[in-house]
């Protein structure tokens, strides 16, 4: 097997999980990030992210010598990697950009954090270098990418990621497929055969096609979801069972059963912002995507319909007020799984909530601390909802809790117990995650989403 000297630069859930795959697949690793005090705990190795797997697979790989990290792109990509036969450290061979590309001003794609590893490694980039942005960008990013390079023997490669937080090791490891764009092929193919032992299909193409396909993958998740939501409320006003419809519909295999639970609305730090910036995309090219803009807007509706069915459960009315009112909100994560906030539905949706006067408590199991682990300090409050960190202390004196993340443990929680310390017995479910018999047997009024009962 062919192995690369590989470097990583930014070291997130992309980067680290990238940075650590390659080394397991075989490759020589170096990542770099800007933040010393990341690298320094990674060095010790302190993985600061909840990914099964990840920390396990940094510490093997780096005792195997296999994977190292560095202050700065520039010492990743020059003489970063172990000494040659002339003493000196040798330079990366492949250079993957796994770089934040947050929502900026109007929607698009904040593009700077690559623009600015660009613009500091151009000069220290080896001849026959390939630069890899696995980072999700706007069209054209990997000609933009190769002009401010200026290097006519650097080739730009887009190789677009499509792993989940929360299983990142294991959808890196096994994915359903592997694109890389490039309108060069001998650097597609160098990069595609980085991938070889995997033996998952590979998409060749241009880099256009690449970067849209990122894009268009998320943002079609994006309308499924916000379609079963809509479809959810539908049901609540015909009659009809959510969870029914979809596993009807999920086993025709056209449309599958992933991606069909109704929730409070899709969030993390990678749907919204890409569903607006494909639509910033789209604006830009004068095509207006309608489609997209419903799904958007679905979605923002989501968290209210939330707030308005917490109204309605606490009230009993449509317009009831919600002054004062103590709710126990449980998960805060923008899903199961991680402990990640960016753009959590859960997060809006207290926003609102305070917006109408509740009084919140917040519980999460992932943002608990763990005694003894610096590396897992104690939070107590995010986003100005104080957090407690047992699930009863939330239920004390609540009228209602409202489940917004669907984490298992909630399922076996003491619900009689649960019961007894809320001043009003109600259980507001947004992911339809608890079942409705073990709440009724506790004597809570469980209202979920789009369900018969409710
Ligand atoms: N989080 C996810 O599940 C997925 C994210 N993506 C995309 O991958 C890209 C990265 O996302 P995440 O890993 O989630 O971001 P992240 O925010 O977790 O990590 C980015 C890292 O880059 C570092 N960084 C920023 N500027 C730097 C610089 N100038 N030099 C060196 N390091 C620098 C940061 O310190 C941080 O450690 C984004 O474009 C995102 O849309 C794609 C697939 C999945
Ligand atoms: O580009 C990215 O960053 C990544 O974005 C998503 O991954 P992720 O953000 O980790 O989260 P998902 O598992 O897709 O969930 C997104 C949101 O949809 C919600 N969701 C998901 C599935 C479902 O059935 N119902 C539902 O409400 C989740 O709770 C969450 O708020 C995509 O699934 C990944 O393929 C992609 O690589």
């Amino acid at each position: 097997m062919f192995t690369r000297r590989v470097a990583v630069v930014g070291t997130g859930y992309v980067g680290l999980t990238t940075g650590a795959c390659l080394a397991s697949l075989g490759h020589q690793v170096v990542c770099a990030d800007i933040d010393t005090a990341k690298v320094e705990r990674l060095r010790r190795g302190v993985v600061d992210i909840v990914e099964p797997g990840l920390s396990e697979l940094v510490t093997e790989q780096v005792s195997a010598g296999r994977l190292s990290f560095v202050v700065g792109a520039a010492s990743a990509v020059s003489e970063g990697f172990p000494a040659g036969s002339d003493g000196l450290g040798l330079d990366a061979e492949i250079v993957f950009l796994c770089l934040p590309t947050p929502m900026g001003v109007g929607g698009v794609a904040d593009l700077r954090a690559v623009e600015a590893v660009v613009e500091e490694t151009r000069e220290l980039l080896a001849a026959g270098t390939v630069v890899v942005n696995k980072s999700t960008v706007p069209v054209g990013t990997a000609g933009r990418t190769a002009e401010l390079l200026d290097r006519s023997d650097v080739a730009v490669v887009s190789n677009p990621e499509f792993l989940r937080e929360g299983s990142a090791v294991h959808d890196f490891l096994n994915p359903d497929r592997i694109v890389v764009g490039c309108d060069t092929a001998e650097a597609a193919e160098r990069v595609a055969a980085l991938y070889a032992r995997l033996g998952a299909p590979t998409v060749l193409t241009d880099a256009a096609s690449a970067e849209l396909m990122k894009y268009a993958a998320n943002c079609f998740l994006a309308m499924k979801l916000s379609y079963v939501n809509a479809m959810a409320e539908l049901c609540e006003r015909v009659g009809a069972d959510i969870g029914d419809v979809t596993e009807g519909i999920g086993y025709d295999r056209r449309i599958g059963q992933a991606f069909l639970s109704p929730g409070p609305g899709w969030g993390g730090s990678c749907l919204p912002k890409d569903t607006h910036a494909l639509l910033q995309v789209a604006d830009a090219a004068d095509f207006e995507f309608r489609l997209l803009r419903a799904t958007i807007d679905t979605n923002t509706r989501q968290r209210q319909r939330i707030v308005d069915k917490v109204r309605h459960a606490v009230t009993g009315r449509r317009t009831g007020s919600l002054t004062r009112v103590r709710l126990g909100l449980l998960g805060l994560t923008f899903k199961a799984g991680t402990d990640d906030l960016r753009d959590s539905p859960a997060l809006a949706i207290a926003a609102l909530l305070r917006q109408a006067g509740a009084d919140l408590v917040g519980y999460d199991p992932a943002l608990v601390a763990e005694p003894g682990n610096p590396d897992r300090p104690l939070v107590d409050e995010v986003d100005g909802v104080p957090l407690v960190s047992d699930p009863m202390e939330a239920a004390q004196g609540a009228e209602a809790l409202v489940v917004l993340t669907e984490w298992p443990v909630f399922r076996t929680l003491d619900w009689v117990a649960m019961a007894g310390a809320m001043k009003q017995p109600v259980v507001v479910d947004t992911r339809n995650l608890l079942d409705p018999a073990t709440l009724r047997r506790a004597g809570l009024t469980g209202i979920g989403l789009g369900r018969r009962e409710t």
